[in-house]
């Protein structure tokens, strides 16, 4: 028997862009094919199909690295024996010392004598700066070392180029989901992190200290790593200066709102609405993870590949989605979003980066603390700026230029950043943006800022305003998204019910991000309501309305007679109870 299955790529065009399908889940399974079968006969599905000649960037469109001139080996034997020296004049010996020379720095790790006091090395910090004639620290106890450490400043700081990080075997070789090449660690190690597992980054230091370079080389690390079917960049950048290059790469890697003229988003107004999108996409990747009964996108995706999850019911790969945002402390308002996001992206496959130059507590409040457990501090001013950032000092003292602290909640690392020019970034996104790509960037859903209406005429309700209130009893869930999805409805339409909805004093008023409160307990109760059998809200009149103020729906569930007996569900009950709907 030969079996039928749809294309699995089910995407529509739409404004000249890809969007995405509604999604339209029915708990159907795949039991009546065999997957062995589907599988031989036409193999995994392939998201990178679309683009399959797509070509991964080259290490050569980055500059070689300059070569540094050598440490000088006199200098670098001549500051130990005077740090030997000026310890042993204060009464610690020590056993080793061992220097290891970093990009910025050069670190001496010793091993005190036995009986040695750690605060009276510390205590001779400024004894060893004024010998040395540097910027001198002393760190330590180093863990699981039982060293200390004394950090001497190089007078020309090693620049770490971006292709020194990317063209080694770590990176190449490295199997995290989402990797990001931030530098090298004080012993000239490269350090990748995954951001996938972050999950998400606040980056704050003062101005002109590397932060921009920084979030260049976080995107531009993914771009190296990831196809354009398995990445999808959100770029919020409010002052319009940064991101102006990768709009070369809008029809491969990013992703924006329906009509977005500028793909890289510059407007306030826009940012907030883009992250109120992203939280419309949050819901149904949640609602496609239930449905697939996974946990994680990961696991999602296996099983899409794997032709688990039939396109049919609203299933898709799903790209992870990388909101970059510069300069956040523009975006206030969004903070439910994005504090929203960044509690729950995690497993749907989006992360959050943000960074500011205004590292404050007006800024980085506590709730965005709290969500943001991984932070990377540039220099700042003053040793508060750096708790309010990592929740520990330090990062007053770093020597800018791309020196940062990365706090990830357990440890703290010191690293000096990979440099990107702008050049470089050009020839990257040249390089993509000149081949094939997608007709336009991935459209997220639509999100509707406009405010419920004044009046409420129940002879102009949607035809699909009882099928809708019923879902949203049912679900207990207020929300436009849920409408749009079972109902298979655009979201403007789908809006105009909620609305409707919430005249009708089904739903509660809108509330952000969050979905409105369903003010009927159970479907029953609103049968009577719907059937008429209990009183119709009181509409509002014109000459009722002094002020041009939404009037608040009632938030007590209408009083019902209860008849007997109950009756049994029909049409629209009757059709979903047996999930033919
Ligand atoms: N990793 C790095 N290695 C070497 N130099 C760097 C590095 N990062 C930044 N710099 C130097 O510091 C300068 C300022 O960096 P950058 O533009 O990233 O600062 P910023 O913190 O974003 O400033 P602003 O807040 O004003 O945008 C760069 O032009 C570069 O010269």
């Amino acid at each position: 028997m030969r079996s039928r299955i749809s294309s699995p790529v089910s995407r529509k065009r739409c404004g000249g862009a890809w969007r995405q399908p509604a999604v339209r889940i029915v708990e159907r399974r795949f039991s009546m094919y065999n997957i062995d079968e589907l599988i031989e006969q036409f193999g995994q599905y392939d998201p990178k199909l679309d683009l399959s000649r797509y070509i991964y960037p080259t290490f050569d469109l980055l500059s070689m690295p300059v070569s540094q001139p050598k440490l000088n080996p006199e200098i670098l034997e001549a500051n130990k024996q005077k740090i030997v020296d000026i310890l042993a004049h204060n009464d610690v010996q020590l056993e080793k010392i061992r220097a290891t020379i970093g990009p910025t720095l050069t670190l001496y790790e010793i091993t005190p004598a036995p009986g040695s006091r750690v605060a009276k090395i510390k205590g001779l910090q400024s004894d060893l700066g004024l010998y040395l004639a540097a910027h001198v620290k002393v760190i330590g106890p180093i863990p699981g070392r039982g060293t200390m450490g004394i950090e001497i400043p190089h007078e020309q700081a090693d620049v770490v180029a971006m292709r020194s990080v990317l063209a080694t075997e770590k990176f190449q070789q490295t199997s995290m989901d989402l990797p990001i090449a931030l530098g090298k660690t004080m012993d000239n190690a490269v350090y990748l992190a995954d951001l996938a597992a972050l999950p998400h980054l606040l980056v704050a230091g003062a101005t002109g200290q590397g932060k921009s370079v920084f979030l260049n080389t976080l995107i531009a690390s993914l771009l190296y790593k990831k196809h354009p079917a398995e990445l999808k960049l959100v770029l919020i950048d409010i002052n319009q200066l940064e991101f102006s290059p990768y709009r070369k790469i809008a029809r491969h890697f990013l992703a924006a709102l329906p009509d977005q003229a500028n793909p890289i988003i510059s407007e306030v107004a826009q940012a907030v609405d883009t992250l109120n999108s992203l939280c419309i996409e949050l819901d149904q990747r949640y609602d496609l993870l239930k449905a697939a009964s996974v946990r994680n996108i990961q696991e999602y995706n296996r099983k899409f590949i794997n032709r688990k999850l039939n396109p049919n019911d609203g299933h898709r790969y799903l790209p992870y989605i990388v909101t970059v945002i510069d300069e956040f402390a523009d975006l206030l308002t969004a903070e439910v979003p994005i504090n929203r996001l960044a509690q729950l992206g995690r497993p749907a496959g989006i992360h959050l980066v943000i960074a500011t130059q205004r590292p404050s507590v007006k800024i980085i409040t506590g709730s965005i603390k709290a969500n943001f457990s991984s932070r990377v501090a540039f220099r700042v001013a003053s040793n508060i700026d750096s708790r309010i950032i990592i929740d520990a000092s330090g990062a007053e003292l770093l020597n800018g230029q791309g020196a940062m602290l990365l706090g990830t909640g357990t440890e703290i690392v010191h690293l000096q950043g990979a440099l990107i020019e702008t050049a470089e970034i050009e020839r990257l996104c040249d390089f993509i943006g000149h081949q094939r790509g997608y007709a336009g960037p991935l459209l997220l859903p639509e999100y509707n800022t406009e405010p419920a209406p004044l009046l409420f005429d129940p002879n102009d309700r949607d035809p699909f305003f009882e099928d809708a209130a019923r879902l949203i009893v049912l679900h207990q869930q207020g929300s436009t998204s849920l409408i749009q999805r079972k109902l298979k409805l655009g979201y403007n339409r789908a809006g105009h019910i909620i609305d409707q909805l919430e005249a009708a004093g089904i739903v509660g008023p809108f509330e952000g991000s969050k979905a409105r409160d369903v003010l009927f307990a159970d479907e029953y109760s609103l049968e009577q309501f719907l059937s008429g059998s209990a009183p119709e809200p009181e509409i509002i009149q014109p000459t009722m309305v002094p002020e041009p103020i939404a009037e608040k729906p009632a938030t007590t569930v209408p009083t019902v007679i209860i008849p007997e007996p109950e009756p049994k569900p029909k049409g629209f009950w009757a059709r979903l109870f047996n999930k033919n709907y």
